[in-house]
């Protein structure tokens, strides 16, 4: 049975992780073996069989004991143990939901409903390096695999609306104190339907603008407004989680030599931990809209179509509807004024699931069973 060692498993992406493997079974197949950073001689989780204590996750000798090591700790971990224990001769497989290694030359970029014969060929061919994609890029893989696997798609242009999850729990309570905030600054006027709209808005957006407005963490309002960038700047103009689509999209498709131009804005937007992301598609020919439709639908077996009508589109197509669900709904299915071959597409989907947690349990379950 593999050992397989767990760090960063008590953290929000890691806690959605173990969830699902306990949902799953995952556990039975497994030796697992609980890291922290901190709380080294606690008591491990509960999995369904006997856990050690907690072992440091800073020990390289306990970590090149295990056959596989899944980390959701973070790029600072990564960064401060991968290449010590690789140097150390360690050949285990290494899962990891931090962006640090995406890029590497020895990783693949795992999501095996759409890149599995990418990741079995190297898994053949000796790769023992495994990173989860960034959760827009896995989002749109999902929906729009169809597409893709058919080599269909001549460029995408993402215009995201991302949940505050993406930038980690902190953020979440953050969002939810911002809410609250605004809901006290309309007070009791609210009750009173009556009552002048303009005079709660004028006091809703001083309160988004006063000092007592808690930002803390994102720097800036968010409940009642939105933020239009995420990450870091690059020389381009963009942002890394802008630059991140295309690049790593066309190393999850294995599309190095002709990659696919994928560029767009990135938005936080006060959802909790669903993304969403309206598409704009050029695609290499004029397809019927049924044609793309079934093609869409049929590419994994979490997708599905939503029709474009209005009922559907707002009851299907949100945060609200896939927040702690696996479903990826893609809709508002149209072609553009533009021609033809330009598509429009809007998809939502748990950042936390399909966007970190799930594509990790999947490869580590291939690997167990490699
Ligand atoms: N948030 C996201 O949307 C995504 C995140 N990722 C990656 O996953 C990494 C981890 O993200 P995320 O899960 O949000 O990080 P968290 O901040 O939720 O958890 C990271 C670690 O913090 C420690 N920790 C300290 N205090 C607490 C506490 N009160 N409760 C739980 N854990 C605590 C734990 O380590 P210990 O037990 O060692 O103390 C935990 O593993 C990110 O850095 C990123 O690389 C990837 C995709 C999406
Ligand atoms: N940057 C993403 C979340 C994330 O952690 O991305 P990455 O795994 O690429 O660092 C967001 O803010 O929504």
């Amino acid at each position: 049975m593999h050992k397989v060692g767990f760090v960063g498993w008590r953290g929000m992406v890691g806690s959605v992780l173990m969830d699902r493997m306990r949902a799953e079974g995952d556990f039975a197949d497994i030796e697992p073996v609980f890291f922290s950073t901190s709380q080294t001689g606690q008591p491990g989780p509960e999995v369904g069989k006997p856990v050690t204590a907690l072992q440091d996750a800073h020990d390289l000798s306990a970590l090149a004991a295990m056959d596989a090591i899944v980390t959701c700790q973070g790029g600072d971990y990564t960064g401060a143990v991968y290449d010590d224990l690789r140097r150390a001769g360690w050949q285990g497989y290494w899962i990891d939901a931090a962006s640090t290694l995406r890029m590497a030359d020895e990783s693949i970029i795992v999501l095996d409903p759409v890149n599995d014969g990418v990741i079995r060929q190297g898994l053949s061919e000796g790769v023992r390096t495994f990173v989860g994609g960034n959760c827009t890029v896995s989002l749109m893989l999902m929906a729009l695999g169809g597409l893709f696997e058919h080599d269909l798609v001549e460029w995408v242009s993402p215009m995201t609306y991302q949940a505050a999850s993406g930038s980690g729990a902190q953020h979440m309570r953050e969002l939810l104190r911002q809410m609250g905030y605004l809901r006290d600054a309309a007070g009791t006027r609210l009750d009173d339907p009556a009552g002048a709209i303009l005079d709660i808005d004028r006091d809703v957006t001083e309160a988004l603008r006063s000092t007592g407005y808690p930002a803390d963490h994102f720097g800036v309002p968010l409940a009642g407004s939105l933020i239009p960038w995420i990450d870091k700047p690059m020389d381009s103009g963009q942002s890394r989680e802008e630059w991140k689509a295309g690049v790593e999209t066309n190393k999850i498709l294995g599309r190095r030599y002709e990659p696919i131009p994928i560029d767009g804005i990135c938005v936080r937007i006060g959802a909790m931990r669903s993304h969403a992301q309206a598409l704009t598609i050029k695609l290499r020919r004029d397809l019927p809209l049924a044609d793309i439709e079934g093609l869409l639908d049929e590419a994994n077996d979490w997708v599905y179509v939503v029709p474009n009508e209005p009922d559907a589109s707002q009851k299907q197509l949100t945060p609200a509807a896939v927040s702690g669900r696996l479903d990826i709904p893609v809709g508002r299915l149209r072609k553009l004024a533009m021609g033809g071959e330009y598509l429009s597409a809007f998809t939502v989907g748990d950042q936390l699931l399909w966007g970190a947690a799930e594509p990790l349990r999947r490869m580590l379950r291939l690997v167990v069973a490699d």
